[in-house]
């Protein structure tokens, strides 16, 4: 297995950038994911790693040794890189062994050989005595794990998923979840996963890089870009955070600032170098906030959507109908559409100075 290291990564599509000056590190058998929304450049930093396109500027290294960079262009079958793609193409005339096997049948590996590892590649992913079936035969999450069989049996020192469980049905990619956290678990392996479902990346990523128009906004552990998200962006982007304005009444103590939003006054968590500002912004999620009795935030509500159990209500301050807030009701309680109510903020975390911060 190999770490990853991606500095100062650029790639031009004409005069427009696909990747500005992205750094990654990725530790030997970290599981990282690479989230964004569409178009964000994923794919395009997955293609630089694997080595189907050359960067315009910056490096890459697998493994200690320098696979894209000044003067450097290391071929994608010289980089002992498996990629899982989305569409995983088995070979519908082929039995599983013979799909696993192919790129050893090709490169002209002995039968005994071969036989021992697509076996040994089947049993990475848990499917031990399915050498015989065909494709056809095969639940679409198995298909999904012979594709990863084919990836293993080349021993790759790195493994790129792209989006493998996006054309799985929700439960299926549950379970799928659970097999590609158990197969890292069990090898080790050093996984960088492509996707836009940010509970999917929660689930099984040590780390997750979060990219927007093709910069890198974060990375940092789910519970970071959770708890301390560097940008609005990413507060806004994980988790439906709701971004206000505010002002920051006091520096930084302990970890905590006093703040006034929408003219109501809350303790939040924030970074030790927080100064007291008044063009500050805050993200707070649905959990943070309660309805209270009295004092809190005037607000409207202008949706309540069922959800079994209780309501998401989506309501807006009563002095800045702009503004969009969510939050949950538990069953028995009800907030019908334009009804008045008050919320008070109990958490929540002061987004930094910096923009476009990366830690
Ligand atoms: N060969 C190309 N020529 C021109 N523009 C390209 C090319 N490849 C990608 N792009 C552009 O670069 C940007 C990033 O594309 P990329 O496929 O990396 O995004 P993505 O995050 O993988 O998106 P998605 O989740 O929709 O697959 C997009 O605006 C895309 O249109």
């Amino acid at each position: 297995m190999a770490g990853l290291k991606v500095k100062n990564l650029t790639k031009r599509f004409a005069d427009f950038a696909a990747l500005s000056d992205v750094s990654l590190d990725v530790a030997d058998g970290e599981f990282v994911a690479v989230l964004g929304p569409s178009g964000c450049g994923k794919t395009t930093l997955l293609r630089m790693v694997a080595g189907f396109e050359q960067p315009d500027d910056g490096e890459i290294t697998i493994g200690g040794k320098v696979m894209s960079g000044a003067g450097i262009n290391v071929q994608p079958e010289n980089r002992k890189v498996g990629i899982v793609f989305q569409n995983y193409a088995l070979w519908p005339h082929m039995n599983v062994a013979e799909n696993v096997g192919y790129s050893l049948r090709v490169a002209k590996v002995d039968k005994a050989t071969r036989e021992k590892r697509v076996e040994e590649a089947l049993a990475l992913v848990n499917l031990q005595g399915f050498g015989e079936r065909r494709p056809a035969n095969l639940s679409g999450g198995q298909r999904q794990r012979v594709a990863l069989a084919r990836c293993l049996v080349a021993a790759p020192s790195l493994v790129l998923f792209d989006e493998p469980l996006a054309n799985l049905d929700v439960h299926l990619r549950a379970a799928m979840e659970d097999e590609f956290a158990a197969f890292h678990k069990r090898t080790g392996t050093t996984i960088v996963y492509i996707t836009h479902d940010q509970a999917e990346a929660m689930a099984l990523a040590d780390r997750i890089a979060v990219l927007d128009h093709g910069r890198l906004m974060q990375f940092a552990t789910p519970r970071m870009l959770y708890e301390e998200p560097a940008n609005e962006m990413v507060a806004s982007f994980i988790a439906q955070g709701m971004v206000l304005p505010a002002e920051i009444l006091s520096a930084a103590q302990d970890g905590a600032c006093r703040v006034r939003i929408l003219g109501q006054e809350a303790v939040l968590r924030c970074r030790p170098d927080e100064i007291a500002r008044a063009d500050a912004k805050v993200c707070v999620r649905a959990g943070d906030l309660e309805v209270v009795e009295m004092g809190g935030i005037p607000i409207r509500v202008k949706r309540s959507i069922y959800r079994g159990g209780g309501s998401r209500i989506e309501a807006s301050p009563a002095e800045r109908p702009d503004i969009e807030l969510h939050f949950d009701l538990p069953d028995p309680a009800r907030l019908e559409e334009g009804t008045q109510a008050r919320l008070a903020i109990r958490t929540g975390w002061v987004i930094p100075r910096a923009e476009g911060a990366v830690r």
